[in-house]
């Protein structure tokens, strides 16, 4: 991977209710990945953590509160193309507090892990996702093809033409 390309970080949490083996996604309503089922995540404002902008982002786009020691850090996405780095900050959380609501940007609904709208979803989602299903804490990294003068690796436009992912104690 080439160090020299802009790296732009965001965030990604994905909630679960153990009971019901049940996870929350949001169908995006505008925007970059519109009418694609996500967790809930984007970018950092300035002098923000990964940290702090991951709990922000998903109370402003699903209206439930994790709080910080409920966050519990999954995966790291790297999805390079040729001009530059989107490094997802994946986080998993168990505990929340507040009803999922309808925002300007999402709209909720809960899914049984089992029968998860892949088709309907980023499409490096499939290939990573099933491993933090099964507990695992991993680093993906996936290298995309693309037409686009800037990022991002929106499947409309890019093709994703080789990945790596391993599986790790800690990230
Ligand atoms: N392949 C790919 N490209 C871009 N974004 C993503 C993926 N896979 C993903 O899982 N994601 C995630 C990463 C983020 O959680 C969102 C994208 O964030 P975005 O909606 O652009 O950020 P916001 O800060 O919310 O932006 P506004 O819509 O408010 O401008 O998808």
């Amino acid at each position: 991977m080439s160090n020299s390309k802009r790296h732009l970080p965001v965030t990604l949490v994905l909630l679960f209710d153990r009971d019901k083996d049940q996870i929350l996604l949001g169908l995006k309503k505008r925007g970059f990945g519109k009418n694609k089922w996500n967790g809930f995540g984007g970018k950092l404002v300035p002098g923000e953590t990964v940290l702090q902008a991951a709990m922000r982002e998903m109370e402003e786009e699903s209206g439930v509160l994790v709080e910080e020691s409920d966050m519990i850090k999954c995966a790291l996405l790297k999805l390079e193309n040729q001009n530059e780095v989107l490094e997802i900050h994946v986080f998993k959380a168990y505990n929340w507090r507040g009803n999922p609501i309808e925002t300007e940007e999402m709209a909720p609904k809960w899914f049984s892990t089992k029968s998860i709208p892949y088709e309907d979803m980023w499409q490096e989602i499939r290939i990573w996702l099933p491993q933090v299903l099964a507990g695992k804490a991993i680093i993906f990294h996936a290298l995309f093809e693309t037409n686009t003068p800037e990022l991002m690796v929106d499947d409309n436009w890019a093709v994703m033409t080789d990945y790596e992912l391993e599986v790790v104690d800690f990230i």
